[in-house]
Parts: C-alpha cells; structure tokens; sequence
C-alpha cells in the first residue's frame, strides 16, 4: 500500500481525473465503474487505486486502464502506471457457488426485461445485408428461421471473427419476426448482459423474475457467447435457461467469434448442446464481397459520390473486417463532406494511411505459387519441379517475377525456395519477365491480374 502519498495535489488530481472519465465515458459508465474504485495515491510514478472485487478490477482493467492512465499522466507527467488492487473484501453471503461474479454493481437493474426489439439497430435488417459465399449459410439459416412458424433446427450457432456481420444479422431476424409474427417474444441480449442481470438477479434474491422472463419467450439470441468463458454460475444458469427453451420448442441462436468445439472455458455439456441444432460458420469476405458492401453502403450514403475505383481500392486494401471496411468508406466521406471536396484516389490514400498500412499483410511464397499454379492450372509439385516444358516453365518464372516484386525476399531465398534453384536463375526469370510483358499484352494483363488478386 502507498505510504503518505495521497497528497492535497494528487487527490485533487483524482477528482479530475473522475471528471474527465465523466466527460469521456458518460455519467453511467462513472457510476457504474469508476465510483467503485478508490483512490490510495501515487508512489514512485504509480498510481494506486483498489477494487472493491475482482470482477470491477478486471472490468476496468479491460476498457478503461489506460485511459485513466492517460488522464492522470495528463495531470502529472510522473505518472508512468496504474496498479489496480483488490480492496479488503467485505463479506457478502454468497450463493451455492463460490465465483468471482457475484459482487456486481449496484445499479444493474434486476428487473429490466431483455431487448425486445426495442433496443435494436434499425439499420442491421436482411434488406442491408450483403450475402456471398462466405456469409450465405448464415443468412439462409437466419432468413428460415424469421420466416418460418416452425422451429427446425435448434439451437442455430453462428460463429465468425470480429466484424463479420453475425449482430447484423441476429437484428435482422428480430426486425423480421416483427414483422411475421408480431405476437412473438423475442430476445437479444448479449452474454455480457444475461451475466449482468443473472448476477443482479442473485444480489437481489429475485432468480425466479429472473428466469420467468427468460424461459417465457418464443425467440431467445444470445449474441458472443464466449464471453461467458469461465464464470461458473452464469455458465450453470445459462445450461438451464436454455434447456428449457429448447425443451418448450422456443427457438434459440448463439454466436460466438469461434466454434462451438473451439469455445475454452466452456462446460462440455453446453459445447455439446450448442452443436446440437445448425452450426453455420461466417467466413472471412473475399474481394466481390467486400465490393459488393461498399457498394451498397456507398448508395445509401446521400449527396456523395464514391468512384468505382476508389470502391474497389477499399475492398482490395481493407481486408481485415467488415466493420473496418465501413468505417473507412464513412472516414473518406467525412473527409469530402468536410472539405466539401469530390472524393479522388490521392484523398483517399491520404485519409487512410494508417488503416492501409495496418492492413498491408505480408505476402509469402507459398501462396505465390499456389496461386500462379492455380491460375495456370498447375499441380505445385509441377511448379517447383525440373520441368522445362513452356508451359510449366512460364508460370514458374512468373512466380519467381511476383515473389520478388510483392515480397522483400532476396534472389537467393527465392531461389530456394523454388526447388533448390540457383539466384542466377531468379535473376533470369524476372528480366525474362519484364520483357515479356512489353511484348506480349495477354502475359502483361495475367500478371496484372494475378497481382490483384494476391494483394486483394
Ligand atoms: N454481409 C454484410 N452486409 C452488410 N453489412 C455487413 C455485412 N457484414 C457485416 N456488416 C456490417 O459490418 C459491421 C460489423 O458487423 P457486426 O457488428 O454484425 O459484426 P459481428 O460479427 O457481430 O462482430 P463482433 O464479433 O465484433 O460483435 C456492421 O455495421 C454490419 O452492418
């Protein structure tokens, strides 16, 4: 514990360090966190605080450490870290299971009822969403079941990395069981939220509002399940809550950012339940989808016209995430509108720097060659073999000509990796290369092509 450091100074840096996480976060986010901690002083460029129990310290920990930091270095140039301690327990009766959930905020309220709609994006509906292969069995599945009076599989576990649309799509079907079926209860909520609520509920001894309001409903989501990785109670309470649902034939849908064999921390029976029904998998977007998004989100942005090439600069160039995507198309609007500019290619590279650098991946070899295989329609073993037909001998020196211009590898590494071959013959390739395409246009636009499509 910090000795003699809570000076008149720094505790005047606390309060205003509290009124700028206000400012910041908004009033709900103070009262519910920050008027948790308490605040011991600064030893040695460290800043003390505690928590009443480890679930705030975590919390904290999580989404606001560094910004508090930020703010009390801001204060004081001196301050360099942030220690958050756990504060001397008080005792609490516990329930059965001895957790570290139990202790929550005061202010989650017990007896708010789920999202029934009301709290849902308008703009997340089937209309906006863009369907190709790597996201098709989602939405068919999800469009079945808004559509459908019947329940035919059960649960429907989506799963897919960040950004990738399955919230957009869990919207999507409450907008559309509204409208089918307006008599229908219908649920979102996320896993971090029914934890929230079961804790309160236990708090405040109300479980039995608790799981009325759950098990009484026709369409339950529970969106990013992982979350509940590891907390014991919720994952037992959860167990039960669905169980019911499925056994009174109400539908449910989870997602999670993996599957439900990849789920860590997770009761193997939930894992096994889970698998039961439909599990659809969102892959990451090839290049036509991300175009296709771009496009429709750049219709539905009014009084700004986007090229087509800038359109397909984004969907080559922001590969991460569809979230990422939006957010650079809205940043170069914003960037226009401001400026009251038209948007060009030199504004956009501009304006997204950062972004396309963070997205720059490195290229390897490997699918270098796997790609010109493929393209040429060669086996890889034909590719790195001795062979000197034209026809495979082409395609080799092609790929030798890609790899040393989209990747930083010398000529002898190449070389090696290409069957053991000498640098010279590297060398070869690329100048042999190079004239070709001067001379022989359909070479040229393969090769212009096959670069797209390796930096897509
Ligand atoms: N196929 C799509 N068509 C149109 N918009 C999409 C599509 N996929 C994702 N989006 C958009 O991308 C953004 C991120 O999607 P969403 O929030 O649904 O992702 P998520 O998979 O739930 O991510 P997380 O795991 O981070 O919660 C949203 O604005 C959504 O509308």
């Amino acid at each position: 514990m910090a000795a003699n450091i809570s000076s008149d100074a720094s505790v005047t840096s606390w309060t205003k360090v509290c009124d700028r996480f206000k400012r910041e976060f908004g009033d709900d986010a103070y009262q519910t966190w920050m008027r948790q901690l308490a605040y011991n002083g600064i030893d040695s460029g460290t800043v003390e605080l505690s928590a009443p129990t480890k679930f705030v310290r975590d919390w904290i920990q999580r989404h606001y450490a560094v910004r508090i930091q930020d703010f009390f270095t801001s204060e004081d140039p001196k301050v360099k870290n942030l220690a958050i301690r756990l504060s001397v327990r008080r005792e609490i009766k516990r329930p059965e299971k001895e957790s570290e959930e139990y202790d929550v905020p005061a202010r989650v309220a017990v007896s708010s009822p789920p999202d029934e709609g009301g709290a849902l994006d308008p703009k997340y509906t089937f209309d906006t969403f863009v369907v190709g292969k790597s996201n098709e069995l989602a939405y068919a599945a999800a469009k079945r079941i808004a559509e459908s009076s019947e329940v035919t599989f059960n649960p429907l576990f989506l799963h897919g990395g960040v950004g990738l649309g399955k919230t957009h799509l869990m919207h999507a079907i409450a907008w559309e069981m509204r409208k089918n079926f307006p008599r229908k209860r219908v649920a979102y909520i996320s896993a971090e939220k029914f934890m929230f609520e079961f804790i309160a509920a236990l708090r405040f001894k109300d479980t039995h509002a608790f799981k009325q309001k759950f098990r009484t409903l026709d369409l339950l989501m529970v969106d990013d399940v992982q979350f509940i990785a590891n907390k014991e109670s919720t994952q037992e309470e959860f167990f039960h809550t669905f169980n019911a649902l499925v056994d009174n034939r109400c539908q449910v849908i989870i997602t999670a950012d993996r599957s439900p064999t990849d789920l860590e921390g997770i009761q193997e029976r939930i894992i096994s339940r889970l698998g039961w029904g439909l599990v659809a998998d969102i892959h990451p977007t090839d290049y036509e989808l991300r175009l296709g998004i771009l496009q429709s989100k750049a219709e539905q942005t009014a009084n700004v016209i986007v090229p087509a090439e800038v359109l397909e600069f984004l969907a080559r160039r922001i590969t991460s995430n569809v979230r990422e995507l939006e957010g650079a198309l809205n940043r170069v609007v914003a960037y226009a509108t401001l400026v009251g500019r038209p948007i060009t290619m030199d504004m956009t590279r501009d304006v997204l720097q950062d972004l396309i650098r963070a997205n720059d991946r490195k290229l390897t070899i490997d699918e270098i060659q796997r790609a010109v295989a493929d393209y040429f329609n060669l086996r890889l073993s034909e590719m790195l073999s001795q062979r000197r037909a034209r026809n495979i001998a082409r395609p080799r020196q092609v790929a030798m000509y890609l790899a040393k211009q989209l990747t930083s590898r010398s000529l002898p590494e190449i070389g090696r990796r290409f069957g053991g071959r000498d640098h010279t013959t590297v060398m070869h390739a690329v100048r042999k290369v190079e004239d070709l395409r001067r001379d022989d246009s359909a070479l040229d636009e393969d090769i212009t092509r096959l670069s797209r499509l390796l930096e897509a």
